[in-house]
């Protein structure tokens, strides 16, 4: 028998760093979500802050308080649905308060939660500032990591976080994340790098809808370590992990010379570049289409995408901040959660 079709979950959006750009671009996206036919979202933020963000933006918004999701979906024609925090946030643009921080980790949890029970189809972050967040004693290096952390405490097991940064032009990831370019020839090895592109190859399949994904690994030194003249982890470390994945059956090319890799004919050979550290990765992907690419977290149990941006807190509040990487990622969380519905509803047929 077919299953019933059922409506898309609403998605839930996380206010991010209040100071800065999440509300504008939030707001912005829900003021174009007839005209961009956007699936249906809710937010964690303060009622109130977002009321005064929007006014300051001179943005005629209804905000309605919603305090479950299956209201957000009738809510979204005419009003845009808030899940109001319990941890209030002052409207300050530009202006960062330690105080805030409660609150923005509050949308966080409460949206990870929503998303694992089902209530949403997926989570879509707005950026935190993330000092900020270190000095109100968050002790994980950003989303990221600290979705992968939620989702085990909550679910149990374990969860390694995959960072992709996926836009019109390029999709990549950085093995190594959020931590000192001194530490990654330390933190780099070829366990890491496999189970990265395995999660990488995978859910390229199963959520983004690629149906062989093509692989290609950087090496870390200039020319790829010049066969092993200017440092050895290229030969030591990425080529082994390039020969386990080929054994695998995994389309995987590497190391190559980073420097390039990213000209127009060198990307028509891959799909996804995987790269050894954060900017190796996100200077071409930001450099490309700052206002078109979406970050995304794989190998988690739920839906995450963020816009690429930061909190860009000189914008706030000033109609300056472009909503475009919000609005993309908005549109791919709708895409990977109907994906995972569809999944879902064959399984059960
Ligand atoms: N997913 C997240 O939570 C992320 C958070 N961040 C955090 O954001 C803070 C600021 O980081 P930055 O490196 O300065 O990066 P940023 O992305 O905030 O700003 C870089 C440049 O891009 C411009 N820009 C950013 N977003 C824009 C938009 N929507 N429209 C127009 N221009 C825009 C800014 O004005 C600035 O010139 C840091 O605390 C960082 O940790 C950064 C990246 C992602
Ligand atoms: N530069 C990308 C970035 O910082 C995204 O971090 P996350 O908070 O999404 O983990």
């Amino acid at each position: 028998m077919t299953p019933p079709v059922r409506p898309p979950l609403p998605l839930a959006l996380t206010v991010g760093e209040p100071s800065g750009v999440g509300p504008d671009v939030a707001l912005a996206a829900f003021r174009d979500r007839g005209a961009l036919e956007l699936p249906p979202f809710a937010i964690f933020a303060d009622p109130e802050m977002l009321r005064a963000r929007a006014a300051r933006l001179g943005l005629d918004i209804a905000i309605a308080e919603i305090s479950a999701f299956d209201e957000a979906a009738r809510t979204f024609r005419s009003a845009l649905p808030v899940m109001p925090l319990v941890n209030r946030h002052a409207e300050a643009p530009g202006r960062l308060d330690p105080a805030n921080a409660l609150g923005t980790v509050e949308a966080i949890d409460r949206a990870v939660r929503a998303a694992l029970t089902g209530e949403c189809g997926g989570i879509v972050t707005a950026p935190i500032d993330k000092k900020a967040l270190y000095d109100g004693g968050f002790r994980h290096p950003g989303h990221t990591e600290y979705l992968a952390d939620l989702c085990a405490t909550i679910e149990g097991g374990a969860f390694t976080p995959v960072m992709l940064l996926t836009g019109p032009e390029l999709s990549c990831v950085p093995v190594t994340i959020h931590i000192p370019l001194a530490e990654v020839p330390k933190r780099l090895t070829t366990e890491l790098i496999v189970e990265t592109a395995r999660i990488v190859s995978r859910e390229m399949r199963t959520r983004l809808g690629l149906p062989a994904p093509r692989l290609a690994l950087a090496g870390l030194n200039p020319h790829a370590g010049e066969r092993g003249a200017m440092g050895l982890e290229d030969e030591e470390v990425v080529r082994p992990a390039v020969e386990a994945l080929r054994l695998e059956g995994i389309d995987a090319a590497g190391p190559l010379p980073a420097d390039t890799m990213f000209n127009p004919r060198a990307r028509r050979t891959y799909d996804v570049a995987l790269c050894m550290y954060h900017d190796q990765a996100l200077i071409p992907a930001k450099t490309l289409a700052f206002d078109e690419t979406v970050n995304v977290t794989l190998g988690l149990p739920i839906v995450r995408t963020s816009p690429d941006h930061g909190t860009a807190s000189t914008l706030a509040g000033t109609g300056e901040a472009l909503p475009d990487s919000m609005i993309a990622a908005i549109r791919l969380a709708g895409r990977m959660s109907a994906t995972e519905a569809g999944v879902a509803a064959a399984a059960a047929a």
